[in-house]
């Protein structure tokens, strides 16, 4: 059932898509969903140029024949269409789940405008239901385990935290780095909680979205609503 919201959100979003923009193309089963719509449309004739946020997605997105460049050759774009794991009112998000988050991160932010697509059990009054991605570097793993930690015990949050992959078979991102994933319940003040993350040296990035979302097609029983940032 939820694969037939996230294909209606992601084909409302294919629908904005007029020639000549230049587009972030996010990762994740809805974001896939919106590759395709994308790619019937670019067979109709809609003439866009798309930069992807990661080799999956640039695999699925050029066998289908969408032109595709990097952010270096295109470093400003006019929209980024992306999935979510959570959305709250204000359209900050978790991402992370597909393990993109980091290019996720630098092409959203390199959008005027990002659309999140999503059927409606990624919705929430207060994110911290999934668990939150934290991308780090390999070195220093465990250092930077505590330094996180620290931050959550600081911040009255649980010290609930895994290496995704387990230590045997890590999960490797396309950069190269590793995820760790902070099961946090509910994350009162996610600006707070995303900047003492980031000052972390051993995180590379994580999965809260603040401000980077101005658009998000939620599909449900109803159909497919608007939602705008309160
Ligand atoms: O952030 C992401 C990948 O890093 C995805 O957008 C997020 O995990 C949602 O995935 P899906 O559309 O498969 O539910």
């Amino acid at each position: 059932m939820s694969d037939q919201y996230k294909k209606l959100a992601a084909e409302r979003a294919a629908d904005d898509v007029t020639s000549g923009m230049r587009l972030g193309i996010g990762t994740g089963s809805t974001a896939e969903f919106f590759v395709h719509a994308l790619a019937r449309r670019v067979q109709d004739g809609l003439d866009v140029i798309g930069v992807p946020t990661s080799e999956r997605t640039r695999e699925l997105a050029s066998s289908l024949g969408i032109r595709l460049t990097t952010l270096d050759e295109l470093p400003e774009l006019d929209l980024t269409v992306d999935g979510a794991d959570e959305l709250d009112p204000h359209l900050s998000l978790i991402k992370g789940g597909g393990g993109a988050l980091l290019r996720e991160k630098i092409v959203a932010s390199a959008s005027a405008n990002m659309i999140v697509i999503a059927d409606g059990s990624k919705e929430v009054a207060t994110l911290g239901r999934f668990p939150l991605p934290i991308e780090v570097v390999p070195f220093g793993l465990e250092a930077t385990r505590r330094a996180i930690l620290k931050v959550f015990g600081d911040l009255g949050l649980p010290l609930n935290m895994a290496l995704r992959g387990g230590s045997a078979q890590p999960f490797v991102t396309d950069g190269g780095h590793f995820i760790l994933d902070a099961q946090l319940e509910s994350i009162p003040e996610v600006q707070t909680l995303g900047d003492r993350l980031v000052a972390i040296p051993g995180v590379v990035e994580h999965g809260l979205f603040i401000e980077l979302a101005t658009k998000a097609y939620v599909a449900g029983t109803d159909g497919v609503k608007t939602v705008l940032p309160i």
